[in-house]
């Protein structure tokens, strides 16, 4: 567990954040640009020093009253939004100087593996270029396992796409994707493309105006309407879910998730394998009943949650999967016309019709 508690004032700024970061998985801060995310970061790091603070990283104290452990000592890695490589050494030497910066961090401990990173980031056949002709997806794949290599216990990642174009995004991503499958590194990453965070997040920092808004697991925060969220272009529910079979025949995979199951078009993973699913608000309408007659597959019964209108004509509802209402939340997006008329209200158990649903993260 990371905990973490900074205030004070930086120039005009005033930051007053407090929260609590898994050990394992990706914590995501996001908000608004200039509400303090890249400052959180720089405290985490040590990099900045405010009036109160305090930050224990599993058990061991970074700071606390007087006690401040220098940047220096801290084992932690940092991945900014350009990579700052090193322009005279090689990709090799660039990951080597990683290595050497673990042997004098404090509490660096030797648990990743110089051979697994480049495998992982699928480095190897950059080794010998000069960094200056690396693409920018590349360079970031180096500074990455530079970072990863410095064995730290907590990996800082600002930004780590955003000066990368579309393309050079979709390349990194699935790498992030698989750091976080293969090590147990927490994470803590900035970024303002919610697209990202749905895809890497387990759990979400909701940053305003210095201070943290709300915070709690990705799936509920996403689907929750009394925030901002939902009210962001095309808001989206996310499910982790298990491959349970996949039918080649119809071309479609069963998937388990808490509350229910859903088919997926495609051969999205060997049985038993966890896959995250997004399902966008406006593809699940609501019915009393199960429809006949419909081609849409995947028709569950929920529980209505929570609902909140969206300006004058449209209605964002929290439901929960199952009968009884005790499965993973899923947002939907009606029109306040058939709100009024189907007569729904909270605690109603109804037929959700998910016209599509898309993988997020393989
Ligand atoms: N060294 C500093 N001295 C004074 N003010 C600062 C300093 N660094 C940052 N700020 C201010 O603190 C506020 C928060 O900045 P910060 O970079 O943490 O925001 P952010 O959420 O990361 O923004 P963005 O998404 O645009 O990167 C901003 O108003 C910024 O101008």
């Amino acid at each position: 567990m990371i905990e973490a508690q900074f205030s004070g004032q930086q120039g005009s700024f005033k930051l007053d954040v407090e929260f609590a970061a898994p050990s394992q998985g990706v914590t995501a801060l996001f908000g608004p640009s200039g509400c303090g995310k890249t400052t959180v970061l720089r405290c985490v790091a040590g990099l900045v020093r405010l009036a109160q603070g305090k930050l224990v990283v599993d058990g061991e104290v970074w700071q606390e009253g007087r006690r401040f452990v220098p940047v220096h000592r801290r084992a932690i890695g940092y991945v900014f939004q350009e990579a700052s490589l090193f322009p005279h050494l090689s990709v090799r030497d660039n990951l080597e100087f990683g290595q050497k910066r673990a042997k004098r961090a404090k509490g660096g401990k030797q648990t990743i593996n110089f051979d697994d990173v480049v495998e992982l980031l699928a480095i190897a056949p950059l080794f010998d270029r000069p960094t200056s002709r690396l693409s920018g997806g590349e360079r970031q794949r180096v500074a990455i396992g530079r970072a990863l290599l410095s064995q730290p216990r907590l990996l800082l990642m600002d930004e780590p796409l955003s000066a990368l174009d579309r393309m050079g995004r979709e390349e990194i991503l699935p790498y992030l994707e698989q750091l976080h499958r293969a090590l147990s590194i927490p994470v803590l990453y900035v970024s303002h493309d919610i697209g990202e965070i749905e895809r890497l997040a387990d759990t979400l920092i909701l940053m305003r105006h210095g201070g943290v808004r709300a915070a709690g697991p990705i799936a509920e925060l996403l689907s929750d309407p009394s925030l901002p969220l939902v009210r962001m272009p095309e808001p989206a529910s996310v499910l982790d879910g298990t491959v349970m079979e996949y039918d080649p025949g119809y071309g479609l995979a069963t998937v388990d998730v808490p509350g229910g199951t859903l088919l997926i078009a495609g051969d999205i993973g060997p049985t038993g394998s966890t896959r995250r699913l997004r399902i966008e608000a406006s593809d699940v309408s609501l019915s009393r009943e199960v429809l006949k007659d419909t081609t849409i597959l995947n028709a569950l019964p929920v529980r209505i949650d929570m609902v909140q209108p969206i300006g004058d004509t449209q209605m964002t509802v929290r439901l929960k999967l199952g009968e009884d209402g005790n499965g993973a939340p899923l947002l939907s997006r009606v029109s306040r016309l058939s709100w009024d008329r189907l007569g729904f209200k909270p605690g109603d158990t109804v037929v959700a019709q998910i016209k599509a649903v898309a993988l997020a993260r393989t």
